[in-house]
């Protein structure tokens, strides 16, 4: 492809994830893949130079964008200006940029988000959302019996401070077909879940239910700090995501000890009827915003309205109280979110506390900028024996 034609397919795909952001579509990374699985004639460096020109553009602003061409002139002429020749009007490439017409301006947070986070992070707000929108490294979670220090050696990863069993790769490569990882030696997994698996401290012998497990990134921490010894059971109402699940505990070799179960939206007692006031930890990983995550899904700033966050929220309340009622008296609930918004974390949980009569037992907030991890927030609330 000549450069002009990746900038049009980067203008043609941008559209489609503004049209996506819009109505709760497919996430950025499917439409591009989407995009050239029919276009055959693009080699690899046609795609990974795309797919930069799409993420430089989502990157560059957290305001949802006009158009896929607003969006990537704003950008280049702010970062790469000399690429604006290419809008040459040629075959297959963009027209030429005129002086008056719409581009995407620079933006760290949603307009209407801006104030709450402001009100979060006070004079910080910059340098958090600029963490909040910068690449992410790539994490590991090293398996219990694999030797850290060989595996770290071999991919040339770094120790991440304060996770014995964590490993960094500043640069992002992909592992999948890595026979460490086909081993299950290593798992991929931001260090902020791996904090909230720590803040847990699931420990061998407990009955320990993971409420919203999906695809069990946390549910394998949680087993490695059970040692195998216990009951773990991980629920969720999505059914592909809990299949998912299946071959990670497989290659981890835990496929007998978890107990995955798939709950009914609205309805999930009914598959825990059996595990009322039983459980020793419940932890509520609950679906958030994302907030927390923009370095690595930067289009979901696009995504998120008022109404959805109110949606959440209720969802996020409703899963504490249902977990709650799973705990037994002297067990713990841990709530966690990958969310920086206070309504999703200390006010959440604050409210939970209120509610539920279970007792505030410490909390946590992660951020990018302070921890070098995705931002987290996570509280432990006690019943009381
Ligand atoms: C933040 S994700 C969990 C991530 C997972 N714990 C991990 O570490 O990879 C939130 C999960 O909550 C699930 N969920 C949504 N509504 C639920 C409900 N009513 N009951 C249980 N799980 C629910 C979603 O399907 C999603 O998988």
């Amino acid at each position: 492809m000549r450069p002009q034609a990746r900038l049009q397919a980067a203008i043609e795909i941008l559209d489609q994830v503004i049209e996506a952001a819009a109505h709760q579509g497919a996430a950025a990374d499917t439409l591009v893949q989407r995009y050239f699985q029919t276009r055959r004639y693009a080699g690899s460096k046609d795609r990974a130079a795309v797919r930069e020109l799409v993420y430089g553009a989502i990157r560059f602003t957290a305001e949802r964008p006009y158009s896929g061409r607003a969006a990537l002139i704003g950008w280049l002429e702010a970062d790469a200006p000399e690429q604006l020749a290419l809008f040459d009007g040629s075959a297959h490439a963009p027209s030429p940029v005129e002086p008056y017409e719409t581009r995407a301006k620079a933006a760290l947070a949603p307009l209407w988000l801006e104030p709450a986070m402001r009100a979060r992070f006070g004079d910080a707000f910059e340098a958090e959302a600029l963490a909040l929108g910068a690449r992410a490294p790539l994490d590991l979670r090293v398996a219990p019996g694999a030797d850290i220090a060989a595996v770290a050696a071999e991919l040339e990863a770094e120790p991440v401070p304060g996770l014995p069993r964590a490993l960094r790769l500043e640069t992002p490569r992909p592992l999948e077909r890595h026979p460490l990882f086909e081993s299950g030696a290593v798992e991929v997994q931001d260090a902020g879940s791996q904090l909230v698996v720590a803040f847990a401290a699931a420990q061998p012998h407990e009955t320990v239910i993971d409420l919203c497990a999906g695809a069990g990134g946390k549910t394998l921490g949680l087993a490695a700090d059970m040692a195998g010894e216990g009951r773990l059971i991980a629920s969720d109402t999505d059914r592909t995501r809990l299949q998912a699940m299946g071959p990670r505990l497989q290659r981890a070799g835990l496929g007998e000890f978890v107990e995955p179960r798939l709950l009914n939206p609205g309805r999930e007692m009914e598959a825990l009827a059996d595990l009322q006031g039983a459980a020793d930890l419940v932890l509520v990983d609950a679906p958030c915003s994302g907030t927390g995550t923009w370095r690595r899904n930067p289009e979901l700033r696009w995504r998120l309205t008022a109404e959805r966050l109110a949606r959440l929220t209720h969802v996020q309340a409703r899963l504490i109280d249902l977990g709650a009622s799973l705990v037994k008296p002297g067990g713990r609930l841990i709530y966690a979110v990958c969310s920086v918004l206070t309504e999703e974390g200390p006010a959440q949980a604050e409210a939970a506390a209120a509610r539920t009569g279970l007792t505030p037992g410490g909390r946590k907030a992660l951020t990018p900028l302070h921890d070098r991890c995705d931002g987290f927030f996570v509280a432990r609330l006690d019943k009381r024996g």
